[in-house]
């Protein structure tokens, strides 16, 4: 597609992409980068500054700046219609089937995943968003390879939020003026674009997740994104709602502040469990011990650092009258193996039990056989309740000191350990580069954060001489040596195994860290 309006698009133009890819949406998408685009990259700049002062020795602590925000009485917007009783959020990749199977699920919300499950291939960037405009009309339908048909059920369906890009990522196949767009405001964009009014009109509204956000200055970027998308569509402001993931380790010093910035955009905050462990490890990463964690998986939500993050939550949230979400467990259902199934089962239910317990106002599944469980579980707490915003914790009171006791975290680094995160990060990362950003390994839900946490602890213990639990020293001989054994397990199809191995070792090994394991695996892609 040529050159309009300063817009260029050099991804290919499937069948439809015209739909999505009107001149008037891609003018809109040239005014948010024409207005935004510099802010977002200063306060990446601004990331790396502070990321620069911990490796120096600095810490985390409440901003004394922002201290009136804290201590000051306001509270979010009223809950939005579709979005007041959430116990149930099921999330997933927008592609046909997931998108049906999703909205069909009898989850109360579905968070319609840009982000961790996806691949930002340009075909899933722009066919998942021809997806769920012909979602919110009623006429998406999809028949698989083996002729089975899906379609949307008559009646209720899950909420739609959409989670775009983090401010991170950029978008090849749209320039604008010649740079490339932010993923962020295409992905934003494009679904507000096409879909806020048809929302609205179906009684919802134009809703999404914010993902891997790091200050509330990077919330109040998005607030001014939305105050210029509600006025650009003239629709009034405040229609737009927003739950934004806690889900980095700076973000959780700073969760009034972030509900503050956005508090007439609010709908409430997300614990992100997996993506805050990637930024426990990445920010304090050439720390030594002091922040150090066992193997990835060992690492569970009563360790005290993140019961510490989950029990700030619920009480900041509640305070401010904002819904308080639960996160994922990893553990996948299996329709095959009746053992497998029956321990998801019940460690799935184990996690949203003590959510809800603790006053989150509902809970995240990955997989449509989990929805059950976990509505039961928030079933038996709420009661007649859409929601519990009414449990304010009063007695919760968290200080920094531990939100910051990593180290107080039991286990210890094995050679499993090391093991399971070489091979998931290598499997996972093959996966993504074939498109697919959420994928089942080792019976677990592998997705970009949960990969991140992989990839980094691996660096982490290599750049600080970990010994692990067998006595062996953790070097790059030994993981490449791990590398080769555990692509030797997989299997004779050589699949991408090779370049998601290359790709893996830049990531996890390379003495420079990369900041997102998606920006090396992003440049590979068409
Ligand atoms: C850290 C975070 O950000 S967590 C949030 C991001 N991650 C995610 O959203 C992961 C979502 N989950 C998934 O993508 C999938 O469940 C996977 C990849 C983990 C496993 O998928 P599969 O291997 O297809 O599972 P399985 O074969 O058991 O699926 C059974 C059926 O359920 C469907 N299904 C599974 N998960 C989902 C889902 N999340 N949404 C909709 N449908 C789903 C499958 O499409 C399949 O449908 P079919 O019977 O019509 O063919
Ligand atoms: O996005 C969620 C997470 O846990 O990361
Ligand atoms: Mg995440």
């Amino acid at each position: 597609m040529g050159l309009s309006g300063g817009v260029q698009v050099t991804g290919p133009m499937g069948d439809r992409y015209d739909e999505v890819l009107t001149p008037e949406a891609l003018e809109f998408l040239a005014a948010l980068h024409r207005s935004f685009d510099g802010r977002r990259r200063e306060l990446l700049a601004r990331r790396a500054e502070r990321e620069a002062e911990l490796a120096a020795g600095g810490s985390l602590d409440f901003l004394a700046e922002t201290a009136a925000v804290r201590d000051g009485q306001w509270r979010v917007a009223e809950p939005a219609p579709g979005l007041v009783d959430r116990r149930v959020e099921i999330t997933g990749p927008t592609d046909a089937k997931m998108t049906i199977n999703a909205l069909n699920s009898g989850a109360k919300v579905w968070l319609a995943d840009h982000e961790d499950a996806n691949t930002p291939l340009w075909p899933n960037v722009i066919e998942g968003q021809l997806n769920l405009r012909d979602a919110i009309a009623r006429k998406l339908e999809f028949t698989s390879p083996e002729g089975k048909q899906y379609r949307l059920r008559d009646g209720d369906l899950a909420t739609i939020v959409v989670r775009p890009r983090g401010w991170h990522l950029t978008e090849k196949h749209i320039l604008v003026d010649g740079e490339r767009s932010s993923g962020s405001l295409v992905d934003f964009g494009l679904y507000f674009f096409h879909c806020a009014r048809p929302q609205l009109e179906a009684g919802a509204g134009p809703y999404f997740y914010l993902p891997k956000l790091e200050s509330h200055l990077e919330a109040r970027l998005w607030n001014d994104v939305f105050d210029f998308a509600q006025d650009w569509l003239d629709i009034p402001r405040g229609t737009i709602r927003a739950t934004v993931l806690i889900e980095t380790f700076p973000a959780a010093f700073e969760m009034d502040e972030i509900l503050y910035e956005l508090r007439e955009h609010s709908a409430g905050l997300n614990a992100g469990r997996w993506d805050y462990m990637f930024s426990v490890i990445k920010k304090f990463r050439t720390r030594g011990t002091d922040f150090l964690l066992p193997d990835r998986n060992a690492v569970t939500m009563t360790a005290p650092f993140m019961r510490a993050y989950t029990e700030l939550l619920v009480r900041t949230c509640h305070r401010r009258g904002a819904h308080a979400v639960g996160g994922m467990a990893a553990f996948i259902p299996s329709r095959r193996d009746a053992a497998v199934n029956e321990t998801a089962l019940a460690k799935v239910r184990d996690d949203k039990t003590r959510e809800a317990n603790d006053g989150f106002d509902g809970s995240w599944v990955a997989h449509p056989d989990l929805v059950p469980i976990c509505r039961e579980v928030f079933d038996a707490v709420l009661g007649d309740r859409p929601n519990q915003l009414d449990r304010t914790r009063p007695e919760v009171r968290v200080s920094a000191a531990q939100l910051l006791d990593v180290a107080g975290t039991p286990g210890q680094p094995t050679e499993a350990g090391l093991r399971n995160d070489v091979s998931v990060g290598i499997q996972y990362l093959e996966s993504w580069l074939r498109g697919s950003g959420a994928v089942a390994i080792f019976n677990l839900m592998e997705d970009a954060a949960t990969a991140e946490i992989s990839r980094s602890q691996v660096w982490q213990w290599l750049h600080n001489d970990i010994t692990l639990d067998t006595g062996v020293p953790v070097t790059r001989e030994l993981v490449e040596r791990i590398a080769d054994e555990e692509i030797g397990r997989l299997g004779d199809d050589p699949g991408r195994y090779a370049e998601a191995r290359g790709l893996f070792m830049e990531v996890a090994v390379a003495d420079d860290f990369v900041d997102f394991l998606t920006l090396p695996a992003y440049e590979r892609m068409p």
